[in-house]
């Protein structure tokens, strides 16, 4: 490879810029994404993670910055970069007039692969996306999560080294998207890298390598997952309660507590070890107070993702305003926080 970065990079941006007028979307960002792993540009509505992917998969030009997908140099060799990737997009590339496996069909003639390599590429990923069974009928018939996997299976043709997917679970249902994870995972382990832009915090928690927080044109924040969590404040029990008297009762009761009165809920810091929740459960105890509701609750990117972007609207799919104590369908160790 002749390029100045480490062979060992399948994406390397450095002064990435671009902007529509006055609009800057990207102001200078660099990236560095090993190969083999799963990067996540996570972002806002809006804050330029599709006009990342559409200039690093050499859709649209950026107007400055030295980019290399595969150590090819993207303004200088958009050919060879084009070889070697595959781009899932938000808007389908899926025909839904002709079948699942007349739409992969199109992918073979369009990479140029001899017949027999191609319809036994085609069997082999409609076997593997779990399609086999619909192969034959039109696409238009397929629920959202069979498009989004015939979607990615017609990137597959090509064997791309580096695969840009763009929001690729957005509207599945919880089933779909987890399917999708599966899928996306096995990728890796076949070398793959995989370039992950998401809304969903989740997903890049459950499936990044390396994440980056875009946020006006800059990236706020990159690390591991756990070390974005690290950025913000730890954790904390929280404590409701419908009574005022009560309320009032375990202020005094419990000492250092940050108080909500609108809400009658209280926040203690923890770091959710069990001996200091048994701590303030007996301090509690001993005053004969109980509170209507408990939770314990420890950073996650939703966190980091309100600290660094200042966002006021839950990116995922819920509503802002949905009530705490509906966080009971997610991990026990991972209370969701509604109110803050
Ligand atoms: N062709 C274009 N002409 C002018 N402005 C554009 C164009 N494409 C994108 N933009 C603007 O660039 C900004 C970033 O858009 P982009 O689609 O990259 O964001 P995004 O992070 O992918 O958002 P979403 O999550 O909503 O898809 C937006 O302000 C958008 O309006």
């Amino acid at each position: 490879m002749t390029t100045s970065t480490s062979p060992a990079l399948a994406i390397a941006a450095t002064g990435l810029r671009k902007a529509y007028g006055n609009n800057t979307v990207l102001d200078g960002i660099d990236l560095a994404v090993p190969e083999g792993t799963i990067f996540s540009m996570l972002g806002p509505n809006g804050a330029g993670k599709t006009t990342a992917v559409k200039i690093l998969s050499t859709l649209i030009s950026a107007d400055a910055g030295d980019l290399r997908v595969g150590g090819h140099d993207l303004a200088a060799d958009p050919q060879s970069v084009r070889a070697m990737i595959g781009v899932t997009g938000q808007f389908s590339a899926v025909d839904g007039l002709i079948t699942g496996e007349e739409n992969m069909l199109l992918m073979v003639d369009l990479h140029h692969l001899p017949r027999r390599e191609g319809h036994r590429a085609t069997a082999e990923l409609l076997e593997r996306f779990d399609l086999t069974e619909a192969a034959r009928k039109p696409a238009v018939t397929y629920s959202g999560g069979m498009k989004r996997r015939l979607d990615l299976a017609m990137t597959l043709v090509g064997s791309p080294r580096v695969i840009f997917l763009d929001e690729p679970t957005t509207g599945l249902d919880p089933r779909s998207r987890h399917n999708m994870w599966g899928i996306i995972r096995e990728l890796v382990s076949d070398g793959v890298t995989v370039f992950l832009t998401t809304q969903y915090l989740e997903e890049a928690d459950q499936l990044a390598d390396h994440i980056a927080v875009l946020h006006e044109g800059k990236i706020a924040a990159r690390g591991t997952a756990d070390e974005l969590k690290r950025l913000v404040p730890g954790g904390h029990v929280r404590l409701r309660f419908s009574d005022p008297a009560t309320y009032e009762a375990a202020i005094l009761a419990l000492g250092q507590v940050t108080r909500d009165d609108e809400a009658l809920s209280l926040q203690i810091p923890s770091d959710g070890s069990q001996r200091e929740l048994r701590s303030i459960l007996d301090r509690l105890d001993s005053a004969a107070i109980e509170a209507d509701v408990l939770t314990l609750h420890t950073p996650d990117l939703d966190d980091v993702f309100f600290a660094l972007t200042g966002s006021t609207v839950r990116p995922a799919e819920q509503p802002a305003d949905q009530p705490a104590d509906q966080s009971a369908a997610r991990p026990a160790d991972q209370p969701k926080e509604t109110v803050r």
